[in-house]
């Protein structure tokens, strides 16, 4: 990560500059992007922008999906977007390499949560999403404030709560986005510096810090945006679009052989 400057974007030239302005460390040979926020749009419907520049793009870069999805969730994303890449699932805990290979499951922090999650059940009523599914985080309806959760729980050193905008998740302190992305990078032999990240929450702040540049869609809050290199003028999958059409135009993408 570079400049932590907030630069807002007129239109697809100015960003294609301000890629160019940059001291970047070379070429990047990997863009990671989240999902939910970045290529979908607000209603969480998934963006034919951003679903036409990843099936444009996939064959000549890999495009890995970082969510905070389940894993089954998030390689279905990647089978029907032809991504054909590595996924990041539950905000890092689990790493799939490859579509038909095993998953690289971290699910430490389990019993903690379990027992965190039953501090939580007696204060608040919430929806525990995808139960049956989830092997390393526990997402859960906002029905409650966050910082008042975060209080109760703070017994709990190892674990934090992160508010993904469409869920709120229990996780392990040392498992996010950002030890994912280097888990990614250690399998294609890169530097994390060589990869691009795009997102647009909280959970997406620790893969911004790893990688060498870092984009935030426009309809990221602000706390969100300070931490990324570069803001996007567009929100949603528009965004996601803008971002690698520009590190194209800017030449800063080394594709496949
Ligand atoms: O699972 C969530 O809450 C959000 O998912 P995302 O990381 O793809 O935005
Ligand atoms: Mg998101």
């Amino acid at each position: 990560m570079f400049f932590r400057s907030l630069l807002r974007m007129s239109d697809l030239d100015d960003l294609v500059l301000e890629i160019r302005s940059r001291a970047l460390p070379g070429s990047f040979s990997v863009i990671v992007t989240d999902i939910d926020g970045t290529i979908t749009e607000d209603d969480r419907s998934l963006s034919l922008s951003a679903a036409k520049t990843v099936q444009e793009y996939a064959g000549k870069i890999p495009i890995v999906l970082a969510s905070g999805n389940t894993l089954c969730f998030t390689r279905a994303v990647a089978k029907v977007l032809r991504t054909n890449a590595p996924v990041i699932a539950e905000n890092g805990g689990i790493v799939l390499e490859e579509y038909d290979g095993n998953p690289v499951v971290n699910d430490s922090y389990l019993p903690e949560m379990r027992k965190a999650l039953s501090v939580l059940q007696e204060h608040f009523e919430f929806v525990v999403f995808d139960s049956y599914d989830r092997q390393t985080d526990i997402a859960f309806s906002k029905t409650f404030d966050v910082e008042k959760a975060r209080h109760i729980i703070s017994g709990f050193s190892e674990l934090s709560i992160v508010d993904a905008k469409y869920a709120a998740h229990l996780v392990g302190k040392r498992i996010n986005k950002g030890t994912a992305l280097k888990q990614v990078a250690d399998f294609y032999g890169i530097s994390p510096e060589n990869i691009v990240a795009i997102g647009d929450s909280a959970n997406d702040i620790e893969m911004f810090h790893e990688a060498g540049l870092s984009f935030a869609v426009a309809n990221a809050p602000d706390f969100v945006k300070k931490e990324a290199d570069i803001v996007l003028s567009k929100k949603f999958g528009d965004g996601f679009s803008d971002a690698v059409l520009a590190l194209d135009e800017a030449g800063v993408l080394k594709f496949r052989k």
